[in-house]
């Protein structure tokens, strides 16, 4: 069964990757390879550019008549008019871009009253079953009598605009309830006194080309745990993107994710 594919910020790191898989995929057709309507390679052959080869499908910011997935990697901005037009045209979506407000959130949710949607703040395979253990781990050692600190580190390459990471949140989310530690600290810095137990430390790292890269440490007095999960390419992402838009076509509307997909529930 072959699934119609649009890219949407095709020519993105993460869009040419998935160009580049895609073409590569006989159960996949590209019908477009969307991006802003200014982008500098507008008229690109989108193969081309990825390093694929020439595949007749162009970069630009036609919307294609057919498709049974729309795939978004891009940016925040982006968000009201893309899924505006998915549901217009009545286009299942999966949502990887991360950095979003909440009002764009929330759009996404009312979106998901009348398509399908899967969003994740990853959708490689590896760091979804990361999460799980994350939580197994969070729920085993939520009372231990010595305490458990949760510090979450992220690595990403020089570019990346958000921070911290959309998945060192999602892992914090995961902990934060799974281990009754509602606060957060982003980074430290000066006196800041004791560690309070009820708080969850993240640290982001910007750093060269790092594809991606999350360790969860959880600290306890005369023993550490650490869960690390790294990426050392962008496949795996794009791989992971392929499996929740075979997995979406003919899905009633809502809003899934990739723990849906992986069957992780
Ligand atoms: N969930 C996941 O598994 C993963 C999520 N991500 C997230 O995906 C997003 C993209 O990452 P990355 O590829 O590295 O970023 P890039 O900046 O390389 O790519 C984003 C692309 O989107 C384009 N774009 C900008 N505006 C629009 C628009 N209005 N319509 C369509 N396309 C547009 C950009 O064009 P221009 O440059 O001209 O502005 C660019 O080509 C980020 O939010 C990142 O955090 C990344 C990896 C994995
Ligand atoms: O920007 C990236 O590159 C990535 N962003 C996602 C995130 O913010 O979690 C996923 C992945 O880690 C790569």
């Amino acid at each position: 069964m072959t699934i119609r594919v649009a890219i949407h910020g095709a020519a993105g790191r993460m869009g040419q990757r998935l160009v580049a898989l895609g073409a590569a995929d006989e159960a996949v057709e590209l019908v477009a390879a969307l991006d802003n309507a200014g982008a500098p390679n507008a008229g690109c052959d989108a193969g081309e550019l990825a390093g694929a080869g020439t595949i007749g499908v162009p970069i630009s910011a036609d919307w294609p008549e057919a498709c049974d997935a729309v795939i978004d990697f891009s940016v925040p901005d982006a968000t009201d008019s893309l899924v505006e037009e998915c549901v217009r045209r009545r286009f299942p979506l999966v949502y990887a871009t991360t950095g979003i407000e909440a009002e764009q959130l929330q759009r996404i949710e009312a979106a998901a009253a009348s398509i399908p949607i899967v969003k994740a703040a990853s959708m490689s395979t590896a760091v979804n079953l990361t999460m799980k253990l994350a939580e197994i781990a969070g729920r085993t050692l939520k009372d231990l009598p010595s305490g458990v600190d949760v510090e979450i580190l992220e690595r990403h390459h020089r570019f990346k605009e958000d921070s911290p990471s959309g998945t060192a949140l999602a892992f914090g989310k995961i902990l934060a309830d799974a281990m009754d530690k509602p606060k957060a600290a982003h980074g430290r810095e000066g006196r800041v006194g004791a560690r309070p137990a009820d708080e969850i430390g993240y640290h982001a790292i910007r750093t060269g080309d790092n594809p991606g890269e999350h360790t969860i440490v959880f600290g306890m007095l005369g023993e550490t745990i650490e869960l690390r999960v790294a990426a050392t390419n962008r496949d795996c992402y794009a791989q992971g993107a392929y499996t929740a838009a075979k997995w979406i076509k003919g899905k009633p509307p809502g809003l899934y994710d990739m723990q849906d997909v992986l069957g992780l529930k």
